[in-house]
């Protein structure tokens, strides 16, 4: 299957009163100075494709100042079919329609995947651990739209549970409460360990691409067997789902006195811990910014080569003004992997960044002050 974007238009979408872009070609490169709304186009096609943004806005706050609502739409064709994709964001609602017809988030998901790649996602590495199970959360809702209905629904049981908790409810409340946790939340770490299982093997093949052999190691750890040491490596735990209900049951029955005491819910998958390891080493205390920099952009790839295996559609790429942050050979994996036959849309503020060899083949954008105007 080989879906392409071949239109995209926003109204009242962040700064934009009206942007339209027609007859998109495989690489389409957003060439502007600070501010003129380069990020807010890669954030308006990663809702229309991997229908969540790396910005994580409040609806509100996509939509233009002073605007009652905002509509993007995206028409995607490939093997003889034409797919016209609307988002109409409007009374802190957000709303799908696929030609014509109503659609849940979950019912798009996967259709039409992405990969983005910003300055931010260096937080992956140094950041906290909810920025990585944030990032392999957003990566499986894109592969299966069950990973994303159990992450939504264990997020509404945590909320509750953390509020019951906070509200020094009956335990025998939170004993309840916590039968669905296990639920949602054994199958919640199911799908993630299957999905590093496939995933931690491609980051450290690509990676020791990147940084000529250097071993990388990354490591899933289910909240039930957390805290573990995070100096050493400890692999990628499987197990089955009957294992993690139990494992998941007696944590919270070992636990709970704790739980009471803190008043906080500390056992799930809002707790699992993933690590980087380079040479048994963990990256995000030892390695340095390249190292750091190395790990992310093999996530990147290798997650791009994952959903291509998985879903048999190539995602298409967002790169938000990345290549300023790489050094001359990492640029160099970046725009190979770059000149295979994904649909990539690059932000930058410096064309200088790119070789005639890849701007022969891409279409520029030149956004300006009218831009900014909308
Ligand atoms: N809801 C909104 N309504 C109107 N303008 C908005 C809204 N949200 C953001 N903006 C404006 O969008 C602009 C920022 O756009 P964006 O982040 O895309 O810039 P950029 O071109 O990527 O800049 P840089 O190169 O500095 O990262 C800012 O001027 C900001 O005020």
């Amino acid at each position: 299957m080989t879906l392409s974007i071949e239109h995209i238009g926003f109204t009242n979408f962040r700064n934009y009163e009206r942007f339209e872009l027609n007859d998109i070609g495989a690489l389409t490169l957003f060439v502007g100075p600070n501010a003129v709304g380069k990020t807010n186009i890669v954030e308006g096609i990663q809702l229309m494709t991997a229908l969540s943004s790396f910005r994580h806005p409040l609806i509100d706050q996509v939509i233009k100042h002073g605007e009652r609502y905002a509509r993007a739409e995206a028409r995607v064709t490939g093997d003889d079919r034409v797919l016209d994709i609307v988002m109409l964001l409007e009374s802190h609602k957000r709303k799908y329609t696929l030609n014509g017809k109503a659609r849940r988030p979950a019912d798009l998901k996967g259709l039409i995947p992405s990969v983005s790649f910003t300055p931010d996602d260096l937080d992956l590495v140094k950041g906290s651990m909810s920025v990585r199970r944030t990032a392999i959360d957003a990566l499986g809702s894109q592969l299966s739209p069950n990973h994303y209905l159990i992450k939504k629904d264990y997020e509404k049981v945590i909320r509750y549970k953390n509020r019951l908790l906070k509200e020094e409810a009956q335990v025998a409340l939170i004993d309840s409460i916590n039968e669905t946790l296990v639920t949602c939340g054994a199958q919640l770490a199911c799908y993630r360990a299957a999905l590093f299982a496939k995933l931690a093997p491609e980051i450290s093949r690509r990676y020791a691409d990147i940084a000529q052999g250097e071993k990388l190691q990354v490591t899933y750890v289910p909240s039930w067997m957390a805290p573990v040491s995070r100096e050493t490596p400890c692999g990628v735990a499987s197990f089955s789902r009957d294992e993690a209900r139990d494992a998941l049951t007696s944590a919270l029955e070992a636990r709970r006195g704790e739980e009471l005491a803190r008043r906080k819910s500390v056992v799930g998958p809002h707790s699992d811990e993933i690590g980087f390891y380079i040479e048994g080493k963990n990256a995000g205390n030892y390695g340095s910014q390249g190292q750091q920099r190395s790990i992310v952009l093999a996530c990147k790839l290798a997650e791009a080569s994952i959903i291509e295996d998985m879903l048999s559609q190539k995602p298409v790429l967002l790169l938000d003004d990345v290549m300023s942050e790489l050094d001359e050979h990492r640029r160099h994996a970046l725009v190979e992997f770059i000149s295979g036959d994904m649909q990539t849309f690059i932000t930058t503020a410096n064309l200088a960044y790119f070789d005639d060899s890849l701007l022969k083949n891409a279409s520029v954008v030149q956004l300006g002050e009218e831009a900014k105007r909308g």
